[in-house]
C-alpha cells in the first residue's frame, strides 16, 4: 500500500502548469474580545456600541505551489492554520490579502457534515452533497450503489443523517467526493474519525486515484506516520507561519523535533 512516485513523475511531466499556486496569502479573522452566548446579546452589546473586536492573523505570508501529482501533507500543532489554508484552497474562504489559483476539479473533504443536511436521509444527502460537488443527476443515479458500497451503509441509507455516527458521516463523504476522479483532492483529518478498517480502505483509494489518475493530493493529518506513508512532499506551518515545505521525511523529521 504505497504510491508509486516514479508513476507520479511521469504523470506530472504530461501537463507543465502548476495546480495550485499560493502567493502570499494571509488570512485575518475578527474576533470578539468577549465571549457573547446568543445573537441577542449581540444586538444588545452592538446597540450599546460595546462590541470589540481584534483582529487575529491565521495564516501570515504563504506562498507555496504545487505541481500536476504532488502529493502533499500539511502539517502543524493545533490552530496553526492547516484548516483555514485547506479552506481558501477549496473556495470556502476568500483569503485577505493574497491569491489562491487553482487549476482543475477539486474534491474538498474539508469539514465533517459540511454540504449535508442532518435532517435529509442519507440517501438524499448523496444528492445533496453530489450536486454541490458539481455531479448531474444522471451520474449520481449511475454512481449511488458504489457509493454506498465503498461507504458500507447499506442498511442505513434511508435512515436521517443526523442520527449517523462521526464515522459513518465521514464514510458517506469520502465515498461521494472520490466517486469521480479529481484533478485535486483535498483531505482534511476528515478520516480520523473512520475507524481502522474504514482509513486503510480511504487510504487505498486516495493511493489509486494517485497513482492510477494523476490526482494532486492535499493531505492534512495529525498522524506524523500517516502523512509520511502517503506523502511525498510536506508543509509545515506553525502559528500561521510556514516553517517548512521539501521533502516529506525532511519536514516530518523537524516537525518532530519541535520542543
Ligand atoms: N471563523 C473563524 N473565526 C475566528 N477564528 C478562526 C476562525 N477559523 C479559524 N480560526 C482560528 O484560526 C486559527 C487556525 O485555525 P485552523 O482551524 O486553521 O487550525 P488547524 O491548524 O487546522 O488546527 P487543528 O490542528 O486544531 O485542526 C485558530 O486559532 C482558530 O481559532
Amino acid at each position: 500500500m504505497s504510491i508509486d512516485f516514479n508513476a507520479q513523475r511521469e504523470k506530472a511531466a504530461a501537463g507543465d502548469d502548476p495546480m495550485i499556486v499560493i502567493d502570499d496569502v494571509s488570512m485575518a479573522f475578527n474576533v470578539a474580545n468577549e465571549q457573547l452566548n446568543s445573537l441577542k446579546e449581540y444586538f444588545i452589546k452592538a446597540m450599546r456600541h460595546e462590541l470589540f473586536f481584534r483582529e487575529f492573523k491565521a495564516l501570515k505570508n504563504i506562498s507555496v505551489t504545487v505541481q500536476r501529482g504532488d502529493v502533499y501533507g500539511i502539517v502543524g500543532t493545533n490552530g496553526s492554520g492547516k484548516s483555514t489554508l485547506l479552506k481558501i484552497i477549496a473556495g470556502v474562504l476568500e483569503p485577505t490579502s493574497g491569491t489562491c489559483a487553482i487549476n482543475g476539479t477539486i474534491a474538498p473533504l474539508i469539514e465533517l457534515g459540511a454540504g449535508f443536511d442532518p435532517e435529509l436521509t442519507a440517501r438524499e444527502n448523496v444528492y445533496l452533497n453530489g450536486s454541490l460537488l458539481g455531479y448531474s443527476k444522471q451520474f449520481i443515479d449511475e454512481s449511488f450503489d458504489s457509493i454506498v458500497e465503498f461507504a458500507e451503509v447499506g442498511d442505513f441509507i434511508d435512515m436521517p443523517l443526523k442520527n449517523y455516527s462521526s464515522g459513518m458521516t465521514a464514510r458517506i463523504a469520502f465515498a461521494i467526493a472520490t466517486a469521480t476522479v479529481p484533478d485535486i483532492l483535498v483531505v482534511d483529518e476528515a478520516l480520523s474519525v473512520g475507524d481502522f478498517l474504514f482509513q486503510d480502505k480511504c487510504e487505498r483509494r486516495i493511493n489509486e486515484l494517485v497513482n492510477d489518475h494523476g490526482t494532486t493530493l492535499l493531505f492534512v493529518s495529525h498522524s506524523i506516520e500517516q502523512v509520511e506513508r502517503v506523502c511525498e512532499k510536506a508543509l509545515w506551518i506553525e502559528k500561521g507561519v510556514m516553517r517548512m515545505n521539501g521533502p516529506v521525511d525532511e519536514v516530518c523529521e523537524a516537525y518532530r523535533n519541535l520542543q
